[in-house]
């Protein structure tokens, strides 16, 4: 019987009993009798009951207890091994505003509403972050067919699943150990996956050869970015690598180049000139970068994210013979591929645009090249689904990149599976070609309905400019912030566009990321916002950022 049963049950029997034996201060004893706290409650509901002569002392003991436990604790706790003066400061120094401050905030409030406490509103709209299914978006049914297909074969069986999903499925599974997602792939990725991809390649890029030994897939696009920055950040004091990176950027670049304690080189996007790229900005903070490191990283977003835009197929030729010039490692993160909403703007891989550049470019410059399942039509984020093309590595980094990805041994399976059908969706001719393209199209011409509609509105609100959104699934417009707002600000320790997210998530429920979480140039205020709450959502929340933003400045003036 347990020992604090034992002592209730000798409590009970005799009122004259002396107590249990932890009163002695016996440090086991008073550890073991709290870990049987919960039983000693049920007893004593027990002695309540029966009007038992123990139940004070009972009472007493439990009480005691606990006071002695607390005491051993204070005498037995000792410092932590981890804290935040011996964690790792490359870690500490990590900042991802996407996921920052306001968003715990507005996990406050949500639980706050859910308890009844009254807001001005009765919801959060987390518009902070490009997550497409969060926001309402429905599945592409053929993906999700043939992950369900490859995650329980035994529907293979079902005549509810059309013949073109099942034939994707059974090719995947036989490319998967043991016919099963459930066994780990290859480090490199499932190998029938990644010919899709390269196939996928090819056709992107009206024929220019990609070859699936350079195809590694990844964890999302995020793994994948990261890893390609591990391989290259090396050396130290004026010898560290420096990696070019655009401001605004997306927060995962200096976040991994500060985990990784390389040197973050910011070159600005043109805010006036739609957010362009400039090759005289690069080679300003190049030149600039060469003094204090050894930049041999050139990262480009495209489309942008937070800024949206779409580069020119001009802009990508003078980057790429920037990079040549320079010697620099090109990173094209290209995630939003898909997301082109402009009729002015075409998506133009800088694979393809290399290749058409002439060999000496092509048999020179090192690109890693980047997509994702998150972004483009099918925002199936949570799968984890990424890839990277790289292009020009040296044989003896190819062994080192597999060796670095074979540790964490493979990206998760149903995300490679997910990535196939990205890649490898039904063609005309096929079951469920129909459906996937009504799909396909009606979520891109609602985000591109969406990208018209959060401009026209911005830019129609006094104090706030919007550059067309091109691309992607953000806007990120500039405000202006008052300098009493400003003052206000500093009062709070808070950098004014934090200040003005804060009120605007406190006072109306939006959630929204500040600018500075991104970079932006010095006295410049932004904020990012998505635009895939559904149509009429985001217009009751532009029609509330508005009302929100001249009462500001109404406020501040
Ligand atoms: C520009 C950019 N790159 C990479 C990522 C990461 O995507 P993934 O979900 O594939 O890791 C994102 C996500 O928002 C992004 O916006």
């Amino acid at each position: 019987m347990h020992r604090f049963a034992v002592l209730a049950k000798q409590t009970a029997a005799s009122p004259g009993c002396k107590g249990p034996p932890c009163r002695n201060g016996r440090r086991d004893v008073a550890l073991r009798c709290i870990a049987s706290l919960v039983k000693g409650k049920q007893h004593q509901q027990r002695f309540t009951q029966r009007t038992c002569p123990g139940r004070e002392r009972l009472v007493r003991w439990n009480s005691a207890a606990k006071a002695s436990a607390v005491k051993i604790n204070e005498k037995t706790s000792r410092e932590k091994i981890l804290t935040l003066e011996s964690m790792n400061p490359q870690v500490k120094a990590v900042e991802y505003a996407v996921r920052g401050p306001i968003v715990l905030k507005a996990g406050e409030i949500e639980k706050e509403l859910r308890k009844g406490i009254k807001k001005p509103f009765t919801e959060v709209i987390k518009a902070n972050i490009g997550d497409a299914h969060a926001m309402g978006q429905q599945p592409i049914t053929f993906l999700r067919q043939v992950v369900a297909l490859c995650t329980y074969p035994n529907l293979l069986d079902s005549p509810s699943f059309p013949e073109d999903s099942k034939k994707r499925a059974r090719r995947i599974l036989q490319g998967c150990g043991g016919n099963s997602l459930g066994s780990y792939s290859a480090s490199q990725g499932v190998n029938c996956i990644r010919e899709d991809v390269a196939a996928y390649i090819e056709r992107r890029d009206g024929g220019v050869p990609a070859d699936p030994d350079n195809i590694y897939l990844t964890t999302g696009a995020s793994d994948g970015i990261a890893t390609i920055l591990k391989i290259l950040v090396s050396g130290g004091g004026k010898s560290r690598t420096g990696v070019m990176i655009p401001i605004p950027q997306y927060p995962l670049y200096s976040a991994a180049i500060s985990e990784l304690d390389a040197i973050q080189v910011n070159y600005y996007l043109d805010e006036e000139n739609c957010w362009a790229l400039d090759v005289n900005e690069l080679r300003r903070s190049l030149n600039e970068a060469k003094a204090y490191c050894n930049p041999k990283v050139l990262c480009i977003i495209n489309p942008g994210n937070p800024t949206g835009q779409v580069q020119s197929r001009k802009c990508i030729e003078d980057v790429i013979h920037f990079a040549w010039e320079e010697q620099l490692f090109l990173l094209a993160d290209e995630v939003y591929q898909d997301n082109i909403y402009s009729e002015e703007c075409q998506f133009h891989s800088f694979k393809k645009v290399l290749y058409e550049m002439g060999p000496e470019y092509y048999s020179n410059v090192e690109l890693a090249s980047f997509h994702s399942t998150s972004k483009g039509y099918m925002g199936e984020c949570g799968y984890r689904g990424g890839y990277m093309e790289v292009i020009n590595l040296h044989p003896e980094i190819k062994g080192q990149l597999v060796k670095l990805l074979s540790v964490r041994l493979c990206p998760p399976v149903s995300g490679q599976a997910a990535m196939d059908i990205v890649v490898n969706p039904p063609v005309p001719g096929e079951e469920s070609y129909a459906q996937f393209i009504k799909e396909k199209e009606s979520v891109l011409d609602n985000l591109a309905q969406k990208a018209k509609l959060t401009e026209d509105m911005f830019n129609k609100v006094p104090g706030i400019h919007c550059n067309p959104l091109q691309g992607a699934m953000y806007a990120f417009p500039r405000i202006f912030i008052p300098s009493k707002a400003i003052e206000a600000a500093k009062a709070h320790k808070m950098a004014p566009d934090l200040f003005y997210c804060m009120k605007l998530l406190e006072e109306t429920g939006i959630c929204v990321v500040p600018g500075s979480g991104f970079g932006q140039r010095e006295g410049s205020y932004h904020f990012r916002m998505t635009i895939l709450p559904p149509v009429e959502k985001l217009k009751i929340v532009l029609e509330k950022v508005k009302d929100f933003h001249i009462q500001f400045l109404e406020e501040y003036a």
